[in-house]
């Protein structure tokens, strides 16, 4: 159970006692999601992301969630990729797959990572068209206010530095409203180059979850979700705001420790 939960216009937070709770939450959260869009629409959409997220989904691959949640039903995407080889240790496929996707019954066919074989550009342009022939078939939903597909969940990691996918602060790529995933060749985060969702796609999912732990995010936490007034910084993780979606914040309490008006014992 949550140490505190909170609503606020920046989503529902949901303050964690240690990181095994998290873990469990985290678990039980994406677990109802999955069962509602199958129920609703007969499959679930969800956009992956990198860092510490996919050990943080790790007890989906335990029971009882390896046994109750309709795995053949998911369609797997990734709202940030490096541009490296599907094998390299970079690779954000190849976290998810060594950490989650080969432990549980996923349908390969069902899992859309980039290609790994030409440039960035290339791979955004790609990565788009494959994902607009999945609207089409509505296997991906898709927007009624923009055009953009409405993944049924979006699960996105933060930096220190506030940044979301692969969209870094002050970075041009945070304007792009005319495609669903750009591209960057300079990464002030190696590896240079990558693929991400943009904001308008990021902001067309029914929901959206951000997972940040541990300490030094907390200032970026703090300036993504208080009401910190006219001088609050475009912190790219303050521009995660659902138009008609749900956002939802697993934070634990190192993460959570410069949230105003929010004092742990301890
Ligand atoms: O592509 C990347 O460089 C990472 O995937 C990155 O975007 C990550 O998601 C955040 O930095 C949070 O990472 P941690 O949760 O590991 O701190």
């Amino acid at each position: 159970m949550a140490l505190s939960e909170v609503n606020n216009d920046r989503g529902e937070l949901r303050i964690l006692e240690n990181l095994d709770e998290l873990r469990t939450d985290l678990a039980d959260y994406i677990a109802e999601l999955s069962e509602a869009a199958v129920k609703e629409r007969g499959v679930f959409a969800i956009a992956l992301s990198g860092g510490s997220l996919i050990d943080l989904m790790g007890k989906l691959c335990e029971a009882p969630y390896n046994k109750t949640v309709d795995w053949a039903k998911w369609y797997i995407f990734w709202a940030d990729e490096r541009v490296v080889a599907k094998n390299h240790s970079d690779s954000n496929y190849k976290l998810a797959k060594d950490g989650l996707l080969s432990k549980v019954p996923i349908v390969p066919s069902h899992v859309h990572s980039i290609n790994d074989s030409v440039s960035a550009e290339e791979a955004a342009d790609e990565y788009m068209f494959v994902i607009r022939q999945l609207v089409k078939t509505r296997m991906v939903s898709v927007s009624d206010i923009s055009d953009c597909p409405k993944f049924d969940l979006i699960l996105l990691g933060m930096g220190p530095d506030g940044h979301i996918a692969s969209l870094f602060p002050n970075h041009s790529a945070l304007d792009e409203t005319d495609e669903w995933v750009t591209f960057i060749i300079d990464s002030p985060k190696p590896p240079p180059e990558r693929i991400t969702f943009t904001l308008p796609v990021i902001n067309s999912a029914s929901n959206v979850a951000m997972v940040v732990t541990g300490e030094s995010k907390a200032e970026a936490v703090h300036l993504a979700i208080d009401n910190i007034g006219p001088d609050c910084p475009s912190l790219p993780a303050r521009l995660v705001q659902p138009t008609k979606g749900k956002l939802v914040w697993f934070l634990d309490k190192p993460a959570a420790s410069k949230l105003d008006g929010l004092q742990f014992s301890e």
